[in-house]
């Protein structure tokens, strides 16, 4: 992936560390140094760039990384560049990782609640053309030595079929346990739950070259203690989960069954292991008599029509309550 800019003297290093501050790496000795603001902007437009990419290759609606989303959170990008001779081009990038602490429920292999906060693979990209050349390997190793993690300590986020393929034949990760929400997590993540907690997701907002630390694997980031099964609900938020409330009408005719009005693109992939119930933004409780009344005052509306006029003995909550279709099903919509 090209820019118009000088990738190469923007990120010396071969794979560079992004945090939310998305900092311009320290330049080479002897390289002109354009005005800060200037090359932070170039960061900006690398981070949008791959974050497009990668949505497209994964059929997604819209990215799920950008320089704002990853301002207003903390995760890292570990972003590869091509180092092949190009003495008179301005490099290239091959491809990103994106990872970050994520506070999940996950179920163990006797189907109890477990509060944890592992380091989450959340995006995943390498350049259609250098695909299945190891890039993906190279970049998934370096941020495995840098964040001190194993891979069965990872939780991640809506794998495709590419990445389980991916962490299959890498690190041999085959057998997940079955979850409620979208992350899958592989047999072995619980082993190691109860070791002591270690800092902060540990990447640096400065580039790193190749060298690699060595220190020993470390589990979550830390273990709360454990809270009454009551207290757990069995789901956590994926970043993949505001893609579905974009597709929403407006209040108050959102309140229709999801299949009345499918997205325009449908879900790109789905969690064979079932999703998270569906949990729109918070809006005013309104009954159901009143919601009625608002429908029909309401400008007509392709999805209030088909409403009212699909089935008028039944309130838009109850049909939704008698759908036919599975859980599963009706939440990707
Ligand atoms: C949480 C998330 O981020 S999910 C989204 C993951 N990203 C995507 O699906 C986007 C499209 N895919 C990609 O960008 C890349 O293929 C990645 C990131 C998944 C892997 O990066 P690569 O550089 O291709 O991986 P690398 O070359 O190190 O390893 C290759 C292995 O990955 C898997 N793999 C990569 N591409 C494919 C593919 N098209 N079909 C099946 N398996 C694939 C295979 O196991 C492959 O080994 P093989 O060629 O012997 O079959």
């Amino acid at each position: 992936m090209e820019f118009q800019f000088d990738v190469d003297a923007l990120l010396p290093e071969r794979i560079t560390v992004l945090d939310q501050y998305l900092r311009p790496p320290a330049r080479r000795p002897g390289t002109t140094t354009p005005a800060r603001v200037d090359l932070q902007q170039q960061i900006m437009t690398i981070v949008d760039e791959l974050g497009k990419a990668s949505a497209k290759a994964q059929h997604l609606p819209a990215p799920i990384t950008s320089a704002s989303r990853m301002q207003s959170n903390r995760h890292v990008i570990y972003v590869l560049k091509d180092t092949s001779a190009r003495p008179a081009g301005k490099g290239a990038i091959v491809g990103f990782l994106k990872v970050g602490y994520k506070k999940l429920f996950v179920l163990d292999d006797r189907e109890a609640h477990n509060e944890v906060e592992p380091l989450c693979i959340l995006d995943f990209y390498i350049h259609e053309s250098l695909q299945r050349h190891g890039h993906g390997r190279e970049l998934f190793q370096y941020m495995l030595q840098k964040e001190r993690v194993e891979p069965h300590q990872l939780a991640i986020d809506r794998p495709s079929q590419k990445l389980l393929k991916f962490l299959n034949k890498h690190y041999n990760l085959e057998t997940t346990v079955p979850q409620v929400n979208n992350f899958v997590i592989f047999e072995g993540f619980f082993a190691h739950q109860h070791r002591p907690p270690v800092p902060s997701l540990r990447a640096t907002r400065h580039s790193h070259g190749a060298a690699l630390d060595p220190t020993p694997a470390a589990p979550a980031r830390k273990l709360p203690p454990k809270r009454a099964e009551g207290d757990i609900k069995p789901y956590s938020s994926s970043d993949r989960e505001f893609l579905k409330v974009a597709v929403e009408p407006p209040w108050p005719l959102n309140r229709a069954p999801r299949r009345a009005t499918p997205p325009a693109h449908p879900p790109p992939r789905s969690s064979s292991l079932g999703n998270s119930p569906e949990r729109g933004p918070l809006r005013p409780f309104v009954p159901e008599q009143e919601l009625l009344r608002s429908l029909r005052l309401c400008p007509p509306h392709p999805t209030a029509r088909l409403l009212l006029a699909t089935d008028p003995g039944s309130s838009p909550a109850q049909r939704r309550r008698t759908s036919s279709l599975p859980r599963s099903e009706e939440s990707r919509y």
